[in-house]
This record gives structure tokens, sequence and C-alpha cells, in this order.
């Protein structure tokens, strides 16, 4: 039978179809694979190293990033050359070096930068080009550094750098507040704060990888040393991968959102070089192929106009002191090689180094107090412009060596370097810069166009101004030219792209470094870094701590003239430094009382954050507590038989096995589902479209307002919990006004709640106060709820409580008071081991406070420990539960909705928790000054001050 694809007419196409087809399904995959499993076996320096974890990890000079081609973008390797010199003007006719200082970049007035750019913003892309850039004088050819963001200024670029900063005490730390390259040290102070909140970035992502304990494998006795180092090399390696994850993030969104004056407009979007995308001919885009930075680029980062007034003092104090008060314009580049060998040596212990004479404690570290104020400064100092004549003289000698720097290298002129780019060359020196100051000198120097060298072509070109798009504002090439490095450097490192994974990175560590656009920043994780490295002096709210690379005056005028509602936000005035450096741990039980219900002395700030999320001050919501307790009985059995509901439904059986033994995911599925549709369906009328995410605004709403503790959250949460305030508000607010319409509504499921809305709106007619009660009285207090549901029924799935259990069962049916009463203590039994809440922060307000004998300062933060003073409790004996007995938390309330939840769920037949991993709480311990804390990790990989996964199993017959 002949076939169409046969036939003469088709054949043809046919054959053109299956080409493009063949083509197509090719170019599905890469080739060669973007991965693989361990490295390749014909690596011979892998040979040596056969671990094949280590595949996945930064090796310490940055080999065997691209596994076919091992030694690309390594450190001490040579620079690549992005552009050929067809224009080479022989170096005895180009103009002397300090003549060119002299005439063209020298600063003649400081300028302040004019897109309101802080210093700040300087000492992190001085980070930024010492992780990629590191000249060997020996042979200039080479590059110490890797060309890699790869945070070989904090780690080394090589073993012996990596050694000198590792504690190798198993936990994969860093000394405390050590970083490897020393270059540093000779650079304005806030480089160096920055750097240590990165080193300490470091051992908190370290340290949260060892509790979490992702895998179950970490320990705390090691049999001998090798075990304790392999233990070490993990967490270390992992801890990294976050932390240059934060690294690039904070280059994509915190210094390119500048660079782009984002930030300053208030746009989140970023550039997002790491996504996966395709062609037009269907080939994957290439990720992860490597990068080798180029000499141009080395040229064209050499950013010593946007020197501050202030950096540039410090910078003339520190030439003073290593030249001895010798002139700056006669210094020569003998009298900085002499200097850089006698007196730039540092110690070789890098826990010794030390900056801007700081001294550092007896833990190693430097104080909290010193940092901040380092980094406030830089904040709040303004960078200096880029312009011709812009660099301060005291830098005239390196000036001067970058010139000698470029010539040696044979670096391109500037208008080879704007062809390669696709830029117009420029066709006299007048286009290049329209000062005829700066045009004239440049044009009796170098006399043609054409031979203007690349490095003060770049660094006097004319400047942009600020608009939209342009912050940084420097010459137009190097505008041009540094987004598409920023890409080169990102998209290039395998580490950033197809293997920046949970599995590498562990799910908390990759979570951990992804934006939030919804954080006031506008996704800025230096904010993040800010926040939780310096929280005692980076308050909530801080401008200082949002916008850290704007000068906070600048920023907060044109905020004012453009969203002045948004400006009242932040506070931006510089934040005032705390009374203590760190909480006073408070851990008894009477001293946590006193915490607790002293509202005066250590005021709650409950009513303070309901009313930012609400808009009102002292709510009533006694009354809807009044109303809600004499249906109690109601509520009971609707909990009981919701419960029940859940459950059968949220259920998953054995293939072939229907029936016998059932999986649900008791917590996610049920308990924390119970008050989500308790509060939607019977009592507000709101639609619940999707219950999961539900749960996760109330949540937000319940974090917000009694455990708002990080300030790095303060932002998120309050946005968070003031939409979904406004949404509830706006659906009870209706129901109230058009009561007697609901039932004839299409939305005839939302009818359950119209006996509780109309008894209510029976009670006050005050329609809007009404919507803001409700709210107040059960939102912020139902994930409370299921936490300390979840947290009993944890502790009575042990086996050895199986006697407990089953009392809880059998006395939950009864419904009498004695029944509820003996059930409260089991209850209590369990919270008391493992409260809902850890611990609370207050702050000493008004006079002076007294806990037992200890005296507290006014203005002091205090951690009351819930856990510890629940540690010396009598059994059975009320524990501090942290929370107060608000909403869902009255004791009537939750005294009598608690055993019948408990009842069901204990009652399920042949109880237990699921085999593997999801059968246990995500739960882990962590220390906070001193003081136990839990968290746990949920399916979105964050960190949650609650559980949101239990799977048990039970017998469905
Ligand atoms: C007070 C502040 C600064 C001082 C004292 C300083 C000093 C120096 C010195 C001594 C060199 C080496 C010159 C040579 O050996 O040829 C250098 C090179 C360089 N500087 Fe700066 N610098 C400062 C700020 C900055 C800033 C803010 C940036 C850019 C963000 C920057 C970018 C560079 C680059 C890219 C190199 C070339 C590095 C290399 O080839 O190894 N510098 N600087």
């Amino acid at each position: 039978m002949s076939r169409l694809s046969d036939s003469p007419t088709f054949a043809p196409l046919s054959k053109t179809l299956q080409n493009t087809l063949i083509d197509i399904l090719y170019k599905d995959l890469p080739h060669p694979p973007s991965t693989y499993l361990s490295m390749l076996p014909q690596n011979e320096s892998t040979e040596k190293t056969p671990n094949p974890i280590k595949y996945a990890f930064r090796n310490a000079d940055a080999s065997n990033y691209v596994p076919l081609f091992p030694g690309l973008g390594k450190a001490n390797a040579p620079y690549a050359r992005s552009v050929p010199a067809t224009n080479f003007t022989p170096p005895a006719t180009l103009p002397d070096p300090g003549l060119v200082f002299d005439t063209l970049m020298r600063r003649d007035a400081f300028e302040p930068h004019p897109g309101g750019i802080s210093s700040l913003f300087f000492a992190f892309a001085d980070l930024v080009i010492h992780s990629v850039f590191n000249t060997n004088h020996a042979d200039a050819t080479i590059n110490l550094a890797s060309s890699y963001l790869d945070l070989s200024i904090l780690y080394g670029s090589s073993q012996e750098g990596v050694d000198s900063v590792r504690n190798k005490d198993g936990l994969g730390r860093l000394y405390e507040d050590v970083f490897a390259d020393n270059r540093l040290l000779f650079m304005p102070p806030s480089a160096c704060a920055l750097l240590v909140i990165l080193s300490r970035n470091h051992n908190y992502s370290a340290q949260k990888i060892y509790e979490i304990n992702e895998h179950g494998t970490y320990k705390k006795e090691f049999k001998d040393d090798a075990d304790k180092l392999a233990q070490d090399d993990e967490i270390f390696n992992r801890a990294r991968l976050v932390n240059c994850g934060y690294f690039m993030q904070i280059i994509l969104g915190d210094y390119v959102g500048a660079i782009l004056n984002l930030v300053r407009d208030g746009y989140s979007w970023r550039l997002d070089p790491l996504s996966q995308s395709r062609e037009v001919s269907h080939d994957l885009t290439p990720r992860g192929e490597g990068n080798v930075v180029s000499i141009e680029f080395n040229l064209l980062y050499r950013w010593h106009a946007t020197l501050s007034e202030q950096d540039t003092k410090w910078t003339e104090d520190l030439f003073n002191d290593l030249f001895e008060g010798q002139d700056f314009s006669t210094i020569t580049r003998q009298d900085f090689m002499k200097v850089a060998h006698e007196k730039m040596i540092p110690d070789p212990d890098v826990r010794k180094w030390t900056f801007n004479k700081l001294q550092r404690g007896t833990n190693g570290r430097f104080k909290d107090s010193d940092l901040a104020n380092i980094l406030h400064n830089a904040t709040s100092w303004r960078a200096g412009a880029y312009k011709a004549r812009g660099i301060p003289e005291v830098l005239r000698v390196i000036e001067v060596l970058g010139i000698e720097q470029a010539r040696r290298w044979g670096a391109c002129s500037m208008n080879d370097f704007r062809r390669f780019l696709g830029l117009k060359p420029y066709g006299s020196f007048q286009e290049w810069n329209p000062d005829p100051k700066v045009s004239d000198a440049a044009s009796k120097l170098y006399k043609n166009i054409e031979n203007l060298e690349l490095y003060v072509g770049l660094q006097a070109e004319e400047a942009k101004k600020p608009m939209a798009g342009a912050g940084l504002c420097p010459g137009y090439t190097i505008s041009r030219s540094i987004l598409a490095d920023a890409v080169c450097l990102t998209r290039g490192d395998r580490f950033f792209t197809v293997e920046f994974t949970p599995f590498n990175l562990t799910a908390w560590g990759y979570a951990d470094c992804q934006f939030d656009a919804q954080d006031g920043s506008y996704g800025g994780m230096l904010t993040k870094l800010l926040f939780r490295t310096l929280p005692e002096y980076y308050p909530a709210g801080s401008a200082y701590a949002h916008f850290p690379f704007l000068d906070p005056v600048y920023m907060r005028d044109h905020m004012r003239a453009t969203k002045p509602e948004l400006a009242d936000k932040y506070t931006w005035t510089r934040p005032e430094p705390p009374v203590a450096e760190v909480p006073v741990v408070v851990s008894t039980k009477e001293g946590v009382r006193e915490v607790l219900e002293n509202e005066v002395t250590f005021p709650s700030g409950y009513a303070k954050r309901l009313e930012a999320v609400t808009g009102r001050r002292d709510i009533d919501h006694a009354f809807v507590n009044r109303l809600l307790l004499e249906n109690v009985d109601q509520w009971t059995e609707y909990f009981a038989m919701e419960t029940e509901r859940l459950i059968k439904t949220c259920s998953l059986d054995h293939v072939g096995k229907a029936g016998t033994v059932l999986y649900v995911d008791i917590v996610r599925d049920v308990i924390n589902m119970l008050p989500v549709h308790w509060i939607c369906e019977q009592i507000a009328g709101l639609p619940l479209k999707d219950a999961q995410k539900q749960y996760e605004q109330f949540a937000d709403v319940c974090r917000y307002v009694f455990l708002n503790s990080e300030p790095s959250n303060d932002w998120r949460l309050r946005e968070s919990s003031i939409q979904t305030f406004h949404e509830f508000e706006e659906v009870v607010k209706e129901h109230l006004g058009s009561r007697f319409r609901i039932l004839d509504s299409d939305r005839a499921s939302l009818a359950d709640s119209l006996p509780f809305l109309t008894k209510l709106y029976n009670d006050d007619p005050d329609v809007p106060d009404l919507a803001v009660s409700l709210f107040t009285e059960v939102v912020p207090t139902a994930t409370h709820w299921s936490q300390a549901i979840a947290h009993v029924v944890n502790f009575y799935l042990e086996e050895h409580r199986a006697k407990e259990r089953e009392e809880i069962v059998r006395l939950a049916k009864r419904r009498t008071p004695e029944a509820r009463e003996r059930v409260a203590v089991l209850v209590r039994a369990a919270l008391a081991a493992n409260p809902p809440v850890w611990g609370v922060y207050r702050t000493v307000h008004g006079a002076e406070a007294r806990v037992g004998t200890v005296s507290i300062p006014v203005g002091t933060r205090v951690f009351a420990s819930i856990k510890e003073a629940n540690k010396s409790a009598p059994a059975g004996a009320r524990p501090i539960l942290g929370i107060g007995e608000h909403g869902l938390l009255s004791s009537r309330f939750f005294e009598s909705t608690a055993p019948v939840v408990l009842g069901e769920i204990l009652g399920l037949k042949d109880l237990k928790r699921a085999p593997g991993t999801s059968g246990k709480f995500n739960r882990f311990e962590a220390t906070a000054h001193g003081a136990p804390q839990q968290w746990y990790t949920n399916a979105r990989s964050d960190l949650v001050p609650w559980p949101e996964s239990l799977v048990v199993a039970y017998n469905g017959l």
C-alpha cells in the first residue's frame, strides 16, 4: 500500500516536516547537558578528590565551574580581552599619565551625586569589583580573583584563603567577623562593615542549615576529626551557596535597582538574567556557561570619582599616615610600591584584622554599634557625581597606575569600545564631553578623538542626568556596559543558574535568598540583611534599612513629592542607638507573667498594631465575644462535624487497598482549616475560594499582631494584614448593609453566616464598627487556635500516651463540664510542654522595670521565655500561652471546641504518624539570646512560627 508521504507531491513536504520536528525535539534538551551529578571522570583535578558532592559546591579557586572547560574564569588565570585594539597608538605618543590626571581627572569641586546615591552604594560596588578583579602586580595579565561573584573577598580565592577564614568546628562556620581579602582594609570602612555583615550572614545561614538539618544527617558528636570535617565541609559549602545567592540578589535587586532608578521610582521589577528561556530557533538560551572578566571592564569599573566628601577625607587621612604627610601630587609609582610592601602587609591571622581602628571584643566580634554607625554614616553621606575632573587628588598615583596599566595591556580606544558595543563612535571631543574646558584639554592632549584612550574616555565622559531608568548617572558608555556585565556575571555562573536549587542550597537556604517585592523596599535584599544582622540598629520602617543606597533626605523629598501617602510609612531620621545591644532574657515563671501582664511597663503593642491594620483605635470587641459565647455549644457541634468532614474529604488511600489504611495531613488539611471554614462560612460570610490561601492570610494577621518581632517581616506582614482586613470588612459591610438580600444572592453558601451576622446587627447596628470588631475578635487568634490544637495532637500521638489519648476520646463524647475540665487538664499538660509561642519581645516603657531582683532600664528590649517559664510550672497548672485569652483562645471557647476536635482526631482507629519525613512536625529548635525558640519549615520552604504539616495514618475500616 502506498503511503501519502511517499507520493511525489508530498514527499518533500514530509521530509521538511520531519527535519523540523527532529530539530525541535533535539533542541528540547541542551547539548551538552547543563548539569551533572558529579564531576566528569576525564577531569584530572577531580580524580584526586572523588567526593561527588563537591560538584555542587564552589571550589576555592572557582575551577570546575564549567564541567567541559574546568579552568574557565578560575582565579589566577589570564584576563580576557573583549575588544581588539585596531587603532593602536604607540605609548610614546600618548600624553603623560600625570598630565592627563591633572588636566582631565583631578577633582575641581565636589559635586553631590545628582541621583541621590549614597556612599554605601559605592562601598558595595567596591565589594563587587574586588570580587572579580585583582590584578597580579608581578604579571598583570593574570587576575588573582575568579571571574565569578563568588564572594572571594569573604572566602578567598585559593584553598589557603578559604582555610584562613574557616573555623572548622563541625558547624560550617567562619571565625567571627572575618574576611579574606586584605585589600578592603585600605578602603573606606563602610566596605569592610558591609563585608562583615556578609560574614555574619554566612554564620547565620550555617547555623540555620545545621539546626533545620534537612536530611537528618547532622550531628553534635563526631567519630573522629575526619567525620567532623566532612560535616563542616558540607555545611560550609551550602552556607556559602546561600550567602553568594544573597550577594547576587543584592546585586540584581538593590544595586541594579539603584542603577536603573527603580528603587527611587518604586518599581520592584528587576533584571532577571537567571531565568530559563528559549530563543526563536527553540534553542535554550545559554546559562551557567562560564565567564571571564576582561581588562576593558577592569578599567570601566574604577569609579574613584564617586568618593563622598567624608570618604575622601578618610582616604586623605590614610594616605597622610602611610606617606607621612607627603604632598599627594608628588607620590610616585615607586613611593606607592614601597609603602605597599612595607606598610600594607596585614597580619597572617585574619582574626586580628581590624579597620577604622575598631576594637574586636573578647568573642572576636566587632561591636554592633560600631558597624551600625559606619553603615548609617555611609547611607547618610551623598556620593560624588561621576564627572570629568571629579577624582580626588589623593588618588592621583592610583590613577596614574591605572592609565599606565591600561597602556601596558594594550587596551582599545574609547571609540573602539563604543563600536564593539554597537554605539556610534564619537565624532569629536565636544560630542564626548560638551564642557569646553574638558574637551579642549582632551583635544590638546590626544589631538584626534580616535586616539582617546579607553580608561580616560570612560571616566571623563559627560555624565548622564537622572531620569526614569537612569539612577547611577555615569557616562553613557559605562551605563550601557554595566548591565551587560551584570548579566554575564550572573547568568554565566552555574551556581546562580542551573545549580541554584533547593537541593543544593537546602530548601530553607533557597527560600531565604529569594526577594520579596512586597517588603517596602521593592525587593531589597540588603534591607533584609541589615534588619537581620543589626536588628537593634535598624528598627522596622527605617528608611536607612529600606533604602540604604539612597541618601535618606533625597529619597524622602522625592517620595513626599511623588507619593506623599507612602512617605509617612517610613521613618526618615537616623535610627537612635538602642539602650542595650542584646535583649534581656526573662525566664522565671513570675518574671514572664509580669512581662506579659504588665501592659504599662511592657506594652505588648497589640492594640497599636491592630490600629495599623484596621485604622481604628480602641476597638470594642467584647460584645462580639459575648455573642460568640452565647452560641458556644452550637459552634462546638460545628467544629466536631467539620473535623469529621474534613478528615473524610482530605484522606488518601493506598492503591488497591481502598479504605484500609488512610492518610491525612491532619494539620494542613484539617486543623488549620477549621477556623478558616468557621470564620468564613459560619461567622463572616466570606467567599472561600482558596482555603489554604485564606489560612495564610489569617496567619499573617496573627503573626503581625502577636509575634511581630523581626523588623524584616514587619512591612510585608502589615501590608498583607491590611489587605486581609479590607477584604473582610468589605464583605461584612456588604452583608450587613443588605442583609435581607443575602439569601437571594447567587452566593447562597454564605447563608450559613446569616444568623450570626443578624444577631450581631441587632445587637449593634453600627455597620462599619461591627466589621472591625468582628475581625478583631476572630481573625488574629485563628492561627493560634490551630497551632494549640496541633501541638496537643502531636503530644498525644506519642505511643506512651495512648492511655491519655483514649481518655480524651472518651471524655470528648460526653460534652459535660466535668469531662471538659478533665480534657482541659490534659490539653494544658501538652501546651506546657510545647507552648504555641516560646517567647515574646517587649520594650520597657515609662519607667525602669524590676523583674525579680533585676532592674531593666527604660527602652531595653526584653525577651520573655515562655518555654523556660513553663518548665518550672507544676503538672496540670495552667501553662503560660503568651497569647492572652482573646478571641478563639478565650478559655470558654477554646475549652469547649478543643475537646471535640481532639476527640474526632485522636479517635481515628489505629492512629499513628505516617511513616516517612512528613509524618512528623517539620519543627526545629533554635536559640536566640541563649533562650530556646521554635520554628517550623513548611511546604513553601519558608520558616513559620507554627506547624503547617503533620501526616498521620489511620485504619479506615
Ligand atoms: C577610597 C576608595 C578607594 C581607594 C583608596 C582605591 C584604591 C585603589 C587602588 C590602590 C587600586 C590599585 C591600582 C593599581 O594597582 O593599579 C585600585 C584599583 C581599582 N579600583 Fe579602586 N579604590 C577606591 C575605591 C574604588 C571604588 C569605589 C571602585 C568601584 C566601585 C574602585 C574600583 C577599582 C577597580 C576596578 C580597580 C582595578 C582593580 C585591579 O585591577 O585589581 N575603587 N583602587
